[in-house]
């Protein structure tokens, strides 16, 4: 006689899933079917009562996000509300007695002595033993920090990588939605200021640009997010100073890189400038970096390609580098393409490497999604 055991479904509460990166998450999540593994409830800061989506199941009330008693019925809490709502609510949820999971997509409890961050195809073994010795609190990175491990993973794993200084090209995405409006709104306003001029052949260049100088410059141009134009721009600065002089963006990369590879050695150090530019959701890196020994381009391309099945090479070649490494190519995809890969002049150990990735999907949810399946799947 055969006998079928319905395996009990976790209880996993939503919370942030309406915003940008809760949206990404939510899509992945039905894309991998992993609605059908869980028992799902949806929670919210401002809707308590309305209904929520479908996606798994018939629609049901949302749930009050900040309801210690309902959040305390979840095994686990994923969460991409912000560090605000972090802060405020899961000091007071496990000081309830909660020992259920909490996956976060905020920085607040990164750096906490009792949490993980994930990124699994580069740290499942730092979350593997994390699971057996009993943590449940497992935030996802920061977007730049995990979008240049899962690109230089191959070389980290081999423990070739001396130093690297990572200048980054960061979408306005990383900003948040209304900043991704603002720069099509500046966008749209400086087309606007020339757009007869453009229409016509005759039209000098100069003075094209001179009126879009005088428009980005201009207190018309949109900039309640930003503060400053990004459209026509850049702003190589990104989050509140550091005592180091580094940016808090900066200062992400070398703390949240160790922690994640789970170095017991000698921090491997990381620093370099983080600069917005006006690409939608797509963070580019362009990296310096000291290999332990010179190794050959060719080792170091097979290296980083058997890393991961994310990550793809790029041969050091114009026109397949002006295509498929870019913004454009990259973006709503999984593919973390790396090139430039060259020896620099300063010596054979020493190269350059050129990364892109959605900043949104591996820079934002789909750690924290793999992070939910590792937890539902295994027998934790
Ligand atoms: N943006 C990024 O690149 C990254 C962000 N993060 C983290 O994720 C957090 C959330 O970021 P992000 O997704 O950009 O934040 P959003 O501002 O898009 O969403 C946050 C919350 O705002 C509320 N909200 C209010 N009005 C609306 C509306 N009209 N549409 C959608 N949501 C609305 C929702 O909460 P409710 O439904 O409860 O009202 C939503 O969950 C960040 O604070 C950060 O900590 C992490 C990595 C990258
Ligand atoms: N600071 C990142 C986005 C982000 O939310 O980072 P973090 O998760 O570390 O706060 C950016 O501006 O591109």
């Amino acid at each position: 006689m055969t006998q079928t055991v319905d395996k009990i479904m976790k209880k996993v509460g939503l919370v942030g899933w309406r915003g940008m990166v809760g949206s990404v998450l939510l899509e992945r999540m039905q894309q991998e079917n992993d609605f059908a593994h869980i028992d799902t409830t949806f929670f919210t800061t401002s809707q308590t009562g309305q209904l929520g989506p479908d996606l798994a199941g018939p629609a049901k009330p949302l749930l009050d996000a900040s309801s210690i008693e309902e959040l305390a019925k979840m095994d686990v809490v994923i969460t991409c509300q912000g560090g605000d709502y972090t802060n405020a609510v899961y000091p007071q949820l496990r000081a309830s007695g909660w020992h259920g999971y909490w996956i976060d997509a905020a920085s607040a409890l990164r750096m906490s002595d009792d949490s993980i961050i994930v990124l699994d195809p580069v740290n499942k073994d730092v979350i593997e033993q994390g699971l057996e010795q009993g943590v449940k609190t497992f935030v996802g990175g920061n977007c730049t920090v995990s979008l240049m491990l899962l690109a230089l993973g191959g070389l980290f794993e081999h423990d070739l990588i001396e130093w690297v200084s990572p200048m980054t090209y960061q979408a306005a995405s990383g900003a948040g939605a209304r900043n991704m409006k603002e720069l099509i709104a500046q966008m749209g306003a400086i087309h606007a200021s020339v757009a007869d001029k453009l229409a016509d052949p005759q039209a000098a260049i100069l003075e094209i640009d001179k009126l879009v100088t005088d428009k980005i410059a201009s207190s018309e141009l949109p900039q309640d997010q930003f503060g400053v134009p990004l459209a026509g721009s850049l702003i190589p600065w990104i989050d509140v100073p550091m005592p180091s002089g580094q940016s808090k963006e900066e200062w992400k990369a070398q703390v949240e890189a160790n922690k994640i590879l789970g170095s017991s050695k000698q921090p491997v150090p990381i620093d370099g400038l983080c600069v917005r530019i006006g690409a939608m959701r797509c963070h580019s890196q362009a990296m310096t970096i000291k290999l332990r020994e010179d190794i050959s381009v060719d080792k170091i391309e097979q290296i980083l390609a058997a890393h991961n099945q994310w990550v793809k090479v790029i041969p050091n070649e114009r026109d397949i580098t002006a295509s498929d490494l870019t913004p454009v190519k990259v973006t709503g995809t999984l593919s973390i393409p790396i090139g430039r890969i060259r020896k620099l002049a300063m010596g054979p150990e020493y190269i350059s490497a050129f990364t892109v990735g959605d900043q949104l999907l591996w820079g934002a949810a789909e750690p924290l999604r793999r992070m939910l399946r590792i937890i539902v799947d295994g027998s934790h």
